[in-house]
């Protein structure tokens, strides 16, 4: 999936909270996107996934199979068209989870939403099972628990939400602050099945953070976010990254 921001802006109040001109994320970029609190990084991905309208500009969705036949009418506009949904993943808050429903109901909603194939929840140990490579990430503390998602701690909430936006296999995958809430294994075999889910699929994923460290170890491209707008955005295949944000954060 390829995006094009194009003189996006949202208001709230007297506060802009985006005015982004023109920003392009590349099919298959991994992009990190960091800034401060307040910054506008929650708001930017409210504009893409259409939970929020923006009071100018535009997110425009390019699917892979579009840029592969170098077919530009394909191109989405999420605002306007509901053909980006099945194409994406995206966990933002716990606002995303049905609280009243088991982690298992709830991912069989979302397949079901998603027109994907059921879980076997009996096989999930099963190598081909879609829930395979989540196992060491829910630390057997997730499925087969016989409890609601309300019930659940902050991190074990946020690994459903993650596991919910990625089993699908989206070509974009959105993830709103992902180590949040996360122990330091959860945050580690995160970082790996980001990278590998990545290696397999070519998808596109964008991650805000305020972790530099993670930031820096797993994206190709590091956007810096400041009152609105983008003001840096650093090429990281090189994982040199690390060294310009630490000079911005440096206080
Ligand atoms: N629903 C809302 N109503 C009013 N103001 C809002 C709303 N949502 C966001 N804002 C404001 O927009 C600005 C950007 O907020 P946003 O949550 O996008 O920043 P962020 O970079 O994600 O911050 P953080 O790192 O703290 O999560 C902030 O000034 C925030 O107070």
């Amino acid at each position: 999936m390829k995006i094009d921001i194009q003189s996006l802006k949202k208001v709230f109040g007297d506060k802009t909270a985006v005015d982004i001109q023109q920003f392009q994320i590349n099919h298959g970029d991994i992009l990190g996107l960091v800034g401060n609190n307040g910054a506008g990084k929650t708001t930017l991905f409210r504009l893409m996934l259409d939970l929020l309208k923006a009071e100018e500009g535009r997110v425009l969705f390019t699917p892979s199979a579009s840029i592969a036949d170098n077919d530009e009418t394909n191109v989405i506009n999420p605002a306007s068209s509901e053909n980006w949904k099945p194409l994406t993943g995206a966990y933002i808050d716990d606002s995303f989870l049905i609280d009243f429903l088991t982690p298992e109901e709830y991912i069989d909603f979302i397949a079901k939403a998603n027109g994907v194939k059921r879980i076997d929840w009996k096989h999930i140990d099963d190598p081909e099972s879609p829930m395979a490579p989540f196992l060491a990430f829910t630390h057997g503390e997730i499925f087969g628990q016989k409890k609601l998602i309300r019930d659940f701690s902050a991190g074990n909430k946020q690994k459903v939400g993650i596991i919910a936006a990625m089993f699908t296999k989206p070509e974009l995958l959105i993830l709103d602050e992902p180590f949040n809430f996360l122990d330091p294994s959860g945050q580690n075999i995160l970082k790996k099945l980001l990278l590998s889910y990545h290696a397999s699929s070519q998808a596109t994923i964008l991650i805000s953070s305020h972790n530099l460290q993670h930031t820096v170890e797993i994206s190709s491209r590091v956007a810096l976010m400041e009152t609105g707008r983008i003001i840096e955005d650093i090429n990281n295949r090189d994982g040199n990254a690390g060294k310009a944000l630490e000079e911005y954060f440096m206080v």
